[in-house]
């Protein structure tokens, strides 16, 4: 079953959920609507999940997304313990109020439920798995839930590994980049235990605008690997019109104005096209990472036999622009690769 929650009022959920926070605003469960994959949350002041919800939230990996969604946490008024491989990232969370442990194992053992956002499947493993991994500090009762954008292998492994010491385990890849985050404006697509689901809830509202739950692990994954497939594809393609535009004389902002009104605007469009057509690529998603995706969207689509030629030419180019050293410049920078004089 696929189940859809919007719009939650921040200031109430966290009250609710963040124990630092006054105790008279209590929401009531989710509403589920029949007939529709929409459930809302609506709020009372009357009794409350709360007391069955985890209170000590850990996080790991602090890079552009992790410290976000940690200091929306943290500025809800959540108790956040923080760990990432270079500390010095882990500072100013904890300036804002987080504790801090030396390896994702001490996090997990002090906290109720850990979050993981890391890079791509390896760190996840290794986080997750490795000597002094999260899983090290995980026993019943407890839970795990991996943020990063991984593949379903990837993620099934973390799962067995967490499931072994008797904790649960929640995959929930987010839809959204570096401003939604901030914002807390993600789009979580989960899958896998689903009473963790509903006990880490209230933080993924606090993170996030919506939630899905998708049902097995490596539903999530898939669906966040399909999402950035078509993301990948959108802007490699968008590329190529920009830069045939300006070749046959057209003004590049003028054709990003005309595509915003059209069928085929899209808030990605709009949003990167200024600065592409000022060879501005200032970083929300790294390049490698849309890169892996595409690469582990690639590795779906022939699990599965499904034919992807679009994609592959995509991912292609966006190794030709790591191979430019564009990896840690935004995605759209993937343009660059596209500038290479041909003759005529
Ligand atoms: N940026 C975006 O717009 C979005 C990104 N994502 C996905 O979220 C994940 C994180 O992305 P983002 O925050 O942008 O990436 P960053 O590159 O900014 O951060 C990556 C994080 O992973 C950690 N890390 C990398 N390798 C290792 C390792 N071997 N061991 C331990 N930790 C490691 C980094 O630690 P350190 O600081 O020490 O390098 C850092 O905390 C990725 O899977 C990405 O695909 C999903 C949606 C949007
Ligand atoms: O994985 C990155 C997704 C970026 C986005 O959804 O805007």
């Amino acid at each position: 079953m696929v189940s859809l929650v919007r719009g939650a009022n921040y200031a109430i959920m966290a009250a609710s959920f963040c124990p630092s926070l006054p105790h008279h605003f209590k929401p009531t469960p989710i509403v589920k609507f029949p007939q529709s994959s929409f459930s809302f949350k609506v709020f009372s002041s009357q009794s409350s999940p709360a007391d069955e919800t985890p209170t000590r939230v850990g996080f790991l990996g602090l890079g552009i997304m992790g410290s976000p969604m940690a200091q929306n946490l943290i500025k809800a008024g959540c108790d956040v313990t923080v760990w990432n491989r270079t500390k010095s990232k882990c500072d100013p969370l904890i300036d804002l109020g987080a504790k801090y442990k030396p390896s994702p194992g001490e996090v997990a053992a002090s906290c109720d439920v850990t979050f993981a956002m890391l890079a791509d499947p390896e760190s996840a493993l290794i986080v997750a798995c490795g000597e002094d991994g999260a899983a090290r500090g995980m026993s019943p009762g407890k839970g795990y839930v991996d943020v990063s954008t991984v593949d379903g292998p990837t993620s099934k492994l973390i799962n067995g590994q967490i499931k072994e010491t008797g904790a649960l385990f929640l995959e929930a890849p987010v839809s959204g980049s570096k401003k939604p985050a901030e914002d807390g404006q993600l789009i979580f697509l989960t899958a896998g235990d689903k009473s963790l689901y509903e006990k880490v809830a209230p933080y993924l509202d606090i993170m996030g605008k919506s939630r899905f739950y998708l049902g097995d692990v490596g539903n999530g994954a898939a669906m966040k690997l399909v999402v950035n497939m078509i993301m990948g594809s959108m802007m490699t393609s968008f590329a190529e019109g920009l830069l045939l535009g300006e070749k046959v004389g057209l003004d590049p902002s003028v054709v990003v104005e005309v595509i915003s009104q059209g069928a085929i605007s899209a808030p990605m469009f709009a949003l990167k096209g200024p600065s592409m057509v000022q060879s501005k690529y200032p970083t929300a998603f790294p390049l490698k990472h849309q890169q892996k995706d595409m690469r582990l969207a690639l590795g779906l689509a022939e699990s599965v036999s499904q034919s992807t030629p679009m994609a592959a030419a995509a991912n292609e180019l966006y190794k030709v622009a790591k191979s430019h050293g564009l990896s840690d410049s935004d995605f759209s920078a993937v343009i660059e690769a596209l500038k290479v004089k041909l003759k005529d």
